[in-house]
């Protein structure tokens, strides 16, 4: 099986050095803490009212990684400004609604096609590898297609809240899009709400290259320190692979 790349998302550092202003805890030192536990890759989100990462964090960013860094954005004219000042590895395009208390869902690339497909080309032509925050469903695959998108990131927030019976039946849409996805040419990733507990089956889809997830390794590092959570989240994609 090819390998699986594990994307570490800091936001929720930035959360918590937000919550007393201030510069500690710094999302760059747990970056490269991250890094050094074994991430293949940064993810930070900068939020339209940057509730967690900053602008000044994607500069020190793009600064002092050493490995690629995926700027999660909202499709607007300010962040595609941003994205293309700072020409980060990958920017995955996310859906952004100012009230919601994380990603409630993917992005609807079907019915923002005219809208995203200047921005995907302009970001492409930057050299940047755009990837679309979708749901695993085939209305939006075919728009990623005809987008010309290299890589979907599959929204697992649905899989990751459900059990039994319906968690099994996400599981499957999510396995059938990677394939359908990797069977055009699109490189399917994997995100959002992934734990110790639920990573296994999403990481043994052998067509999904890459896992970012956050939240849940640096409410884990409170217990056990963010290497640890990091090498056992390795640990669990490693045997499921
Ligand atoms: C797009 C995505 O899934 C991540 O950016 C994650 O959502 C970050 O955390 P918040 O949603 O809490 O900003
Ligand atoms: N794109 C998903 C991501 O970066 C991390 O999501 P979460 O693990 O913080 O829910």
């Amino acid at each position: 099986m090819p390998p699986l790349r594990l994307g570490v998302n800091i936001d929720h550092v930035a959360t918590i050095r937000n919550a007393r202003g201030g510069d500690f805890p710094d999302p760059v030192r747990a970056a490269l803490m991250a890094v050094e536990a074994g991430a293949d890759g940064i993810t930070a989100h900068l939020r339209e009212d940057r509730r967690h990462i900053r602008d000044e964090d994607i500069a020190s960013l793009m600064a002092a990684l050493t490995v690629p860094l995926n700027l999660e954005m909202a499709a607007t004219d300010e962040m595609l400004e941003i994205a293309l000042r700072h020409k980060p590895h990958a920017a995955c395009i996310v859906p952004e609604k100012r009230e919601e208390r994380t990603t409630e869902g993917g992005l609807d690339a079907a019915r923002q096609f005219d809208a995203l497909a200047p921005m995907v080309r302009a970001l492409g032509y930057a050299g940047v590898r755009v990837s679309l925050f979708i749901e695993p469903d085939v209305a939006q695959i075919d728009a990623a297609i005809r987008l010309g998108a290299p890589v979907v990131e599959f929204h697992t927030g649905r899989y990751a809240h459900l059990d039994g019976q319906p968690r099994a039946d996400e599981l499957r849409r999510i396995s059938d899009a990677a394939a359908l996805a990797a069977r055009n040419g699109i490189e399917p990733h994997a995100g959002h709400g992934l734990t110790f507990e639920n990573v296994g089956p999403i990481a043994a889809i052998p067509q999904i290259r890459e896992l970012n997830i956050g939240h849940f390794l640096v409410g884990e590092a409170i217990f056990t320190g963010l290497a640890d959570a990091i090498r056992t989240m390795r640990a669990h994609m490693d045997a499921a692979r």
